[in-house]
């Protein structure tokens, strides 16, 4: 089979055997192995890496590639493009998890299931990463590590434990809803493509003149909410506890694709301030009487990964990867998420986790001030320089500052303004300088040593970053420009 691929090493050496050690002694069965075995030795240590740290928590998930599709004209709230032009397509990664089991947990377990989503659009990834309930356990996020860890293992039984899960509970009411819900049927869907999926927090879709509206998102099942009962649900456990992963892989496989409809909750700031329920208080909903949901497009999943490792596994979602047009609110949850899923990314994969093929954008990167660290794929922007505000290669910058979604007036007075700032140089930042060349000046040929020094090291400058550096010192005082000129024409 001329087709078939030639068994190498992971350098590409071509090797005869993968089943073949090096034994001393000649044929027959010995035990004493040769340390020049680089097979049998990067075979027996690779499998010792394998293994790579678990999400600590949404460990165990299924997951497939998919397409959005706008179906629905929402342009007069949002300029997010993958959201604009009826029709348009992003595609997409979908990663549906348990929360508390570790990686190898029953599929059929009782529990909320995460939605982590990915959308590849033309203004980069843009993330929602979701739960199959509206509201949370919690509305502080310094609870959120507690909250865990009472549904997950007891710390001397290594045991789940009820009485600990609901000791939490007990002392932290404010997830009664929450709680509710799991305790439904909606805790033990029948499979993946049976769920709906929420945004839970409020988010921002937000326009270019600085107006924005509220939002929170549902994502509907397609193939109607179908829940197992308790029983069915731990029997499946036993039974078959992949039901869920094989169940997808399944349906996509014989094309069945599994599809949602993609809704909105829109709010105004003004409708925000009067509302009865807090709208940063992740804990309650918004009832569909007050904000009906607004269409605005599908969600199918067309794709099996070909690995799940590499697709699924290494996949990296979090809510801060949000395109323009699209904002956080001052939900606190939300913004402790902000920071914590690419800090847990970068602990699970690596800091260039963002390169890996499942994260990366399908829209140009060019992130300079990011480079080296442990396993760069790309060029990593070759000689280009890795510092801010060089005037060495020019670079565009489009969009809004840090502050999307922030920038503007009286409401964000009731929220409490967030503004992007950078300091700007005034002449006022000169005048420390300026007394220290005066400083100088009192000491016998320090000023000339100064302007000598500078002028060594200035004179390798190419001619138009030797200009702007002479203007610098010129603003300390023009005498200190003119002593260093002179310097570097002595040279
Ligand atoms: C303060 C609150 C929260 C914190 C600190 C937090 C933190 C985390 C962390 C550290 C992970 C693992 C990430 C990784 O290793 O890649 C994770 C996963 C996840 N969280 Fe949260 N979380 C919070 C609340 C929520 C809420 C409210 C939702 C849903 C509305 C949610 C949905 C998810 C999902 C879906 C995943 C799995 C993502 C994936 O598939 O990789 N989390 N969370």
């Amino acid at each position: 089979m001329d087709s078939a691929p030639v068994y190498t090493l992971a350098e590409g050496v071509p090797c005869a055997s993968a089943v073949t050690a090096q034994h001393f002694g000649g044929n027959g069965i010995k035990g004493l192995m040769l340390l020049q075995d680089t097979q049998l030795i990067e075979t027996l240590a690779h499998f010792s890496r394998e293994r790579i740290p678990e999400r600590v928590v949404h460990a165990q998930a299924v997951g497939a590639w998919g397409e959005f599709e706008v179906t629905h004209d929402i342009s007069d709230y949002t300029d997010a493009k993958f959201l604009n032009g009826i029709g348009k397509k992003s595609k997409v990664l979908l990663r549906i998890s348990t929360v508390g089991s570790e990686r190898g947990g029953s599929d059929t377990v009782r529990d909320v299931r995460g939605w982590g989503m990915k959308i590849f659009t033309e203004e980069g990834n843009h993330d929602w990463v979701f739960n199959s309930i509206p509201v949370f356990f919690v509305r502080d996020p310094i609870k959120f590590p507690s909250l865990n860890r009472s549904h997950k293992r007891h710390p001397a039984t290594n045991l789940t434990d009820p009485s600990m899960f609901w000791d939490f509970h007990n002392n932290s009411q404010e997830g009664i809803h929450a709680l509710m819900l799991l305790f439904s049927d909606r805790g033990t869907p029948k499979s993946v493509r049976h769920l709906n999926a929420y945004s839970g927090h409020t988010y921002k879709l937000t326009k270019e003149d600085g107006s924005f509206y509220y939002v929170k998102v549902h994502i509907k099942t397609d193939q109607g909410v179908q829940n197992l009962t308790n029983n069915e649900a731990v029997d499946m456990a036993g039974k078959n506890p992949g039901f869920h992963t094989a169940d997808l892989r399944d349906a996509i496989a014989r094309g069945d694709y599994p599809s949602w409809t993609i809704y909105f909750q829109i709010m105004t700031p003004e409708q925000a301030e009067s509302y009865r329920w807090n709208i940063f208080d992740m804990t309650k909903i918004w009832p569909h009487s007050d904000y009906p949901l607004v269409p605005v497009g599908k969600l199918t999943l067309n794709r099996n990964p070909s690995n799940y490792f590499v697709d699924i596994e290494q996949a990296a979602f979090s809510p801060s990867n949000m395109v323009p047009g699209w904002a956080p609110s001052a939900d606190p949850i939300l913004q402790a998420r902000m920071f914590a899923y690419n800090d847990a990314a970068r602990y699970r994969l690596g800091v260039n986790y963002q390169q890996l093929p499942c994260n990366r954008a399908v829209s140009p990167v060019y992130c300079p001030y990011q480079r080296d660290g442990f396993m760069s794929f790309t060029d990593n922007y070759g000689g280009d320089p890795s510092y801010v505000t060089s005037d060495l290669k020019s670079v565009r910058f489009v969009g809004m500052t840090g502050a999307n979604g922030h920038a503007i007036g009286g409401h964000e007075e009731w929220v409490g303004e967030v503004v992007g700032f950078t300091s700007c140089l005034v002449e006022d930042d000169f005048a420390q300088a300026r007394v220290f060349w005066d400083v100088l000046g009192t000491q016998e040929g320090q000023q000339q040593h100064l302007a000598y020094n500078v002028a060594c090291h200035l004179n390798g400058a190419i001619p138009r970053v030797q200009a702007k550096a002479l203007e610098m010192f010129g603003r300390v005082h023009p005498e200190v420009a003119v002593m260093i000129r002179e310097e570097i024409c002595k040279i």
